[in-house]
């Protein structure tokens, strides 16, 4: 049975991490851009990363950081993953020597074929709304404009709610999904009953495609 993985992304406080781990998510997101509401200090993603079991993906997300920054990021907290949410390019990305993801902020006239193209080092493309503040805006765009034939992984975000991730999981198929807003009680306060309602639709929708 194939399996949808989850990521929960802008994790500020214990709870939540242990709300989300509890639930089932395969990952979660610590934002480490400063304007984010959801921003965390290299302390706490520290001692948050330390919270979690092996098996269970700790993701550091950065838009258009200094290359220091992230530097000084991985060497004070253990990221699995990397995942760009800025206007990073390729080499930038892969200059960490870190596996990593790229978002792309999707709106009419992006050719996202050749925009994953560009990014063929990466463990997948992460399909985001075109927002001002580059994210985490809980908005949706039109799925319609996502290519069946994208080369990478897809990683579908922007907007995903308990109420709509089962209709985004069976008619997509994305890799993985990616969810702050529509989880939350309020912006980095996320909430257990959306989180576990959220992986549960996730789950009915793969038991639908493996039926
Ligand atoms: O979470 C943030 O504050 C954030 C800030 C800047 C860039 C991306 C951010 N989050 C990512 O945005 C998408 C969509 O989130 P939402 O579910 O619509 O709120 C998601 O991939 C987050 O990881």
């Amino acid at each position: 049975m194939s399996r949808t993985r989850i990521k929960i992304c802008g994790i500020t406080r214990r709870e939540d991490l242990l709300a989300a781990v509890a639930a089932g998510a395969d990952a979660f997101g610590l934002v480490f851009y400063p304007p984010s509401p959801r921003f965390v200090t290299l302390a706490a993603a520290a001692r948050l990363s330390r919270e979690v079991s092996p098996f269970v993906s700790c993701v550091g997300l950065f838009v258009n950081a200094d290359p220091a920054v992230v530097r000084e990021t991985l060497a004070a907290v253990p990221l699995d993953l990397l995942q760009f949410h800025g206007d990073e390019d390729a080499v930038y990305c892969e200059q960490f020597g870190k596996p990593y993801i790229k978002a792309a902020r999707v709106r009419p006239g992006l050719d996202l074929v050749e925009f994953a193209r560009a990014f063929t080092s990466a463990r997948g493309i992460l399909l985001d709304a075109y927002v001002e503040g580059y994210g985490g805006a809980g908005q949706t765009f039109d799925w319609s404009l996502i290519p069946r034939n994208l080369p990478l992984p897809v990683v579908l975000s922007g907007g995903l709610t308990p109420a709509n991730v089962r209709d985004a999981v069976t008619g997509l198929r994305p890799a993985a999904v990616d969810v702050s807003s529509g989880v939350e009680a309020a912006k980095g306060i996320k909430d257990a009953g959306k989180i576990a309602a959220f992986v549960a639709a996730v789950n009915e929708a793969d038991i639908q495609l493996n039926a």
